[in-house]
């Protein structure tokens, strides 16, 4: 095979899949668990959404990197055209990855890659890795890209479920986000996507970003208006500080907001369960219907855990389910000012028609009601 970037690449399935392509970004090797998503575009902010640290990357879509990477836009300390300050997926598998033609890109995916130290793997069927990952469930894989990959079991000691990446994705200190005098929101930060600093702070509310594991006293030591439990990687049933915090703040009965892994951890506090998915929802179309009123709604996903519909905790209510799966992917408190989404109401990317629900927690919050 004659690779464009003049080297080889790798990637190695737990189950014993080695399959070999080319490399493209920076020359290494890396561990992650290996999950996929169909999303057609958005590739900067999905593989800078923290909630993919620990995780290999399968793009379904065949050609990747068309449009470049743009400069970024930084608006109040806020990213308006990524997810987090860097590259957070462990590597990138595409099927073909191209140099960009559009006006505003000012690097490719594989100069991008490369200068953050992330090894991409191009020119597999990203096909037949995909079905490898519906059949069986998702995996731990490694990736090489310009390195051989001679024991790549080597590289398996650690499972994806047991490592907390909330301690490699969350600030060590706090970060405040002006607003225009609309009260203070905190945002308990495991790794938070900017879009949704955006949707809150758009809103006119200050932003205050703590620590993942801030504890209760500390959140309210800013007297807020509301507290966002966001979303975050890895597995929520290790976050017993953050479920214990959870519990804490619902004593205060404060408006809260669950995105993601804040539904999940909503589900784990409140007495319900949430269980690891076959393969996850990750893509930026997937259904969601509203009980409330029976729409449907095109959503973006990413996750691999999921509460189901006997997880629900006594108190809350199914608000949103995915139709294909049944999963639940909203919740509301019977009696409290507690909302939750499962899928990303700030939609980055993805399309915006679920924004709504950030102006639902703005009523939560000026009503007190859920
Ligand atoms: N985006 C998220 O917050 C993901 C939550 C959790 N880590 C999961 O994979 O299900």
């Amino acid at each position: 095979m004659i690779c464009k970037r003049g080297y080889k690449g790798y990637i190695y399935l737990e189950d014993g899949t080695l399959i070999e392509g080319c490399g493209f970004g920076a020359k290494g090797i890396r561990a992650g668990e290996v999950v996929f998503t169909t999303s057609m575009n958005g590739y900067p902010e999905s593989l800078t959404d923290p909630s993919y640290r620990g995780q290999i990357l399968i793009i379904t879509h065949p050609l990747v990197g068309n449009y470049g990477i743009p400069k970024p836009i930084v608006e109040n300390g806020i990213l308006r055209n990524f997810e987090s300050e860097r590259i957070q997926v462990e590597g990138l598998v595409v099927a073909e990855e191209t140099d960009p033609y559009k006006w505003n890109s000012q690097m490719s995916l594989h100069d991008w890659l490369k200068s953050e130290g992330v090894p991409g793997v191009s020119d597999v069927d990203t096909r037949m890795l995909v079905k490898k990952v519906r059949n069986k469930g998702v995996m731990m894989g490694v990736i090489s890209s310009g390195i051989e990959l001679d024991e790549p079991k080597k590289y398996l000691e650690k499972k994806y479920d047991e490592i907390d990446f909330t301690q490699f994705t969350s600030p060590k200190s706090p970060i405040i986000h002006q607003g225009s005098g609309k009260g203070i929101i905190v945002v308990v930060d495991c790794g938070i996507k900017h879009g949704i600093l955006y949707q809150l702070n758009s809103r006119g509310y200050t932003v205050v970003r703590v620590p993942c594991n801030f504890t209760a006293n500390q959140i309210m030591d800013y007297s807020p208006q509301g507290v966002v439990f966001g979303n975050g990687p890895g597995n929520p049933k290790l976050l017993q500080g953050l479920i214990k915090t959870y519990k804490d703040i619902v004593e205060y009965k404060i408006p809260i907001m669950g995105i993601c892994l804040g539904h999940q951890i909503t589900s784990l506090a409140l007495g319900g369960n949430v269980r690891k998915m076959k393969y996850g929802h990750r893509a930026i179309n997937k259904p969601i219907i509203d009980v409330t009123d029976n729409k449907c709604y095109i959503t973006t996903h990413n996750h691999g855990y999921g509460v189901f519909k006997e997880d629900v905790p006594k108190d809350m209510k199914v608000w949103f389910y995915n139709p294909d799966d049944g999963v639940v992917e909203g919740m509301i408190h019977n009696k409290l000012p507690i909302i939750t989404t499962q899928f990303h109401p700030e939609a980055r990317p993805g399309p915006w028609d679920v924004t709504w629900v950030f102006d639902k927690f703005k009523k939560v919050i000026e009503s007190g009601r859920p």
